[in-house]
């Protein structure tokens, strides 16, 4: 039985704009389950980010509720939530934003660290997420040292390091060409099944969704999901 991730419930976000107001997120409800990869897809400025955002607890949304991993996280102080969002919670980024001066070992060690965890373990953790997204060799250089798509693996593989319920990515291809961004999204989709991480990915690449499991478009703030038979439904 799949066990529920991520819920959005009924969440909307509202921007005031003048006299009018923008509504970023217009009643969207998901569930994301452990284990399974989805997309979202839409065009600029259809409130793709301002998801990402909200799910990942760097947002309020004006309306409705989130839960990850069960957890009503509306319903918490604000020491707790940033505690949720530090411990069950993954970004990988556009651009992978790793620390200049850090090897790839020291960028995943650093995350650790900042949870108080023992160096030891942290390092054995470190070097076997390092591995299982083809960085073995790479462990001991820093981001200047490396191509575009192995700082993309580095971000993965540190995001993965806290061992989170949730991945939420985005746009992790539009700095790499297709080939490799291809290759970026097969491993997103394999680490999201082997570790049972629920992981949401904003994306224009609609051309690479194979190993995705679940793909919804975003519309004006307004989910979708979509049916082979009959395009883009309400979710
Ligand atoms: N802080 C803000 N204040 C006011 N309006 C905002 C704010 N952030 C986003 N918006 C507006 O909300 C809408 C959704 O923006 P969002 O960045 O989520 O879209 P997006 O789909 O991620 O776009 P892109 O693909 O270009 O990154 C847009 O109309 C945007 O202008």
């Amino acid at each position: 039985m799949s066990t529920t991730a991520l819920t959005l419930n009924d969440v909307s976000m509202i921007y005031p704009d003048g006299d009018s107001e923008i509504k970023a997120l217009d009643s969207v409800s998901m569930e994301v389950a452990a284990g399974e990869f989805v997309a979202v897809t839409g065009p600029s400025g259809s409130g793709k980010s301002t998801l990402l955002a909200v799910a990942g607890l760097l947002q309020q949304p004006t309306r409705g509720t989130i839960e990850i991993g069960g957890v009503d996280v509306g319903s918490l102080r604000a020491k707790d939530r940033t505690t949720v969002r530090r411990d069950e919670i993954g970004f990988v980024f556009q651009q992978s934003n790793l620390i200049g001066s850090l090897t790839a070992l020291e960028q995943l060690q650093i995350v650790a660290h900042l949870r108080g965890e023992k160096p030891s373990d942290a390092t054995d953790r470190a070097k076997e997420i390092l591995d299982r997204v083809g960085l073995r060799d790479a462990a001991g250089r820093r981001p200047h040292q490396l191509s575009g798509g192995q700082r993309q693996r580095v971000g993965i593989a540190r995001a993965l390091m806290n061992t989170p319920t949730l991945l939420l990515v985005d746009e992790p291809t539009s700095a790499l060409d297709k080939e490799r961004g291809a290759a970026i999204l097969d491993l997103l989709g394999e680490v999201t099944h082997e570790r049972g991480v629920a992981t949401v990915m904003v994306t224009h690449d609609v051309e690479h969704l194979g190993s995705v499991d679940r793909v919804f478009g975003m519309d004006d703030g307004v989910l979708t999901v979509h049916d082979t038979d009959r395009g883009l439904q309400p979710a």
